[in-house]
């Protein structure tokens, strides 16, 4: 089994809200991360898949394709967005990475295997270069 990644990225603003509670409580849990006026961050994504190369193209997958695929299906949703007001997906979720990335699998899984024999095995989600989160699909 070979694993392919490709590394996308997004800038996109958000706030991290429960609106089940006051600012207050907000402000507490969620620090400098609830700021009412919204905060951005340089979002950088990892997405790996994995297969066996196909004999006519030694490819996993075709790396250009599954940059398009990625930037058509989830970084023109995101990218100069803000993600609890302007993307659909993330409608009625708080807006942390790992809601985020949940959403991000659930898009690209299926889509990957429409353009090729690959699997998607993981995703890696950078919200800040020293905060990130991994997702395996389960
Ligand atoms: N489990 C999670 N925890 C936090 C998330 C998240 O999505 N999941 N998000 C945030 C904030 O949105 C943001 O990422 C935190 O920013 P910050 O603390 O400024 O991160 P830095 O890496 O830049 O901070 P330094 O402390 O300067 O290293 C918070 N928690």
């Amino acid at each position: 089994m070979i694993y392919v990644s490709r590394l996308e990225h997004f800038n996109a603003a958000h706030k991290l809200h429960n609106p089940n509670w006051s600012l207050a409580k907000n402000k507490e849990v969620f620090g400098p991360c609830a700021n009412t006026n919204w905060h951005g961050h340089n979002y950088e994504l990892i997405v790996t898949v994995k297969g066996k190369p196909e004999p006519d193209t030694g490819f996993v997958i075709d790396l250009k394709k599954l940059s398009t695929l990625i930037r058509t299906h989830i970084i023109e949703k995101v990218d100069h967005k803000n993600l609890n007001l302007d993307v659909a997906f993330m409608e009625g979720k708080l807006a942390s990475t790992e809601n985020l990335i949940i959403e991000f699998w659930n898009i690209l899984a299926p889509q990957i295997e429409k353009i090729s024999n690959a699997k998607l095995h993981s995703l890696k989600l950078y919200e800040t270069p020293r905060n990130y989160v991994e997702y395996f699909g389960e």
